[in-house]
């Protein structure tokens, strides 16, 4: 049996990478120091709505596809509340950048977001508990990260620091604790083949976080 705690360190390790890069993108560089452009804030805002809609039926996939009523429980009540919460905030968000959750919804989902959700969605529904759970994993625990990052850079812009107040949030770095307790549980009881699949999906869903970042700062659309 490995180590719950241990197999963690691995699978930050395989991530940390895209860590450092998310922390050193413009997007992330211009919340803190206020410079980032108010479209690109708008269009990551936009796109995270429509993630958001797909991401909490991922989690109620996870619940579905849970090994013990504990993770059941987690998984639907984040799917539920956690999932809310963000969506209320980015509905105050919108309407402070003079639009509505309403209008945001009619835009074109662009390529990297349906990319994002396209590839949790097929990991949920077609894999094992494990390998939704390694898919899932990087959304909580890359924001974590970069919320406490920020938070202690902070930023001059009001509407960006009500962004970092969010995910610097006791609450949400709570919900990210627990899903990492239930990953680091469900890899003692998993064998070497499932590790190596919660592997592959936390690196890839790792990935697909940096591109969303990346796709807001270029105002990615479709090309044609
Ligand atoms: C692209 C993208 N990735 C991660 C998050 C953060 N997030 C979204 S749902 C959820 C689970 C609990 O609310 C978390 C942590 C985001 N907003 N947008």
């Amino acid at each position: 049996m490995i180590n719950g705690n241990q197999f963690l360190s691995t699978l930050w390790s395989d991530i940390e990478h895209i860590h450092a890069a998310v922390l050193a993108h413009p997007f992330i560089t211009g919340l803190s120091d206020g410079t980032l452009p108010r479209a690109a804030f708008r269009h990551f805002i936009t796109q995270d709505a429509h993630y958001l809609r797909d991401y909490a039926r991922v989690l109620a996939l996870c619940a579905t596809k849970a090994h013990h009523d504990a993770d059941v429980t987690m998984f639907a009540a984040h799917s539920a509340n956690a999932v809310a919460a963000e969506q209320e905030l980015h509905a105050s968000l919108l309407a402070e950048l003079g639009t509505s959750a309403t209008a945001a919804a009619a835009e074109p989902i662009t390529p990297t977001t349906v990319a994002y959700t396209s590839y949790l969605l097929a990991s949920a529904y077609r894999g094992s508990y494990a390998e939704a759970v390694g898919a899932v994993l990087p959304c909580y625990w890359l924001y974590a990260r970069v919320g406490a990052h920020l938070r202690s850079a902070g930023s001059p812009d009001p509407l960006y620091a009500r962004w970092i107040d969010a995910y610097a949030d006791p609450a949400f770095q709570s919900v990210t604790d627990q899903v990492l307790a239930a990953t680091a549980r469900l890899a003692e009881e998993s064998s070497p083949a499932e590790h190596a699949l919660i592997r592959k999906h936390n690196h890839t869903a790792g990935r697909h976080e940096y591109l969303f970042w990346d796709a807001a700062w270029r105002l990615e659309q479709w090309p044609v």
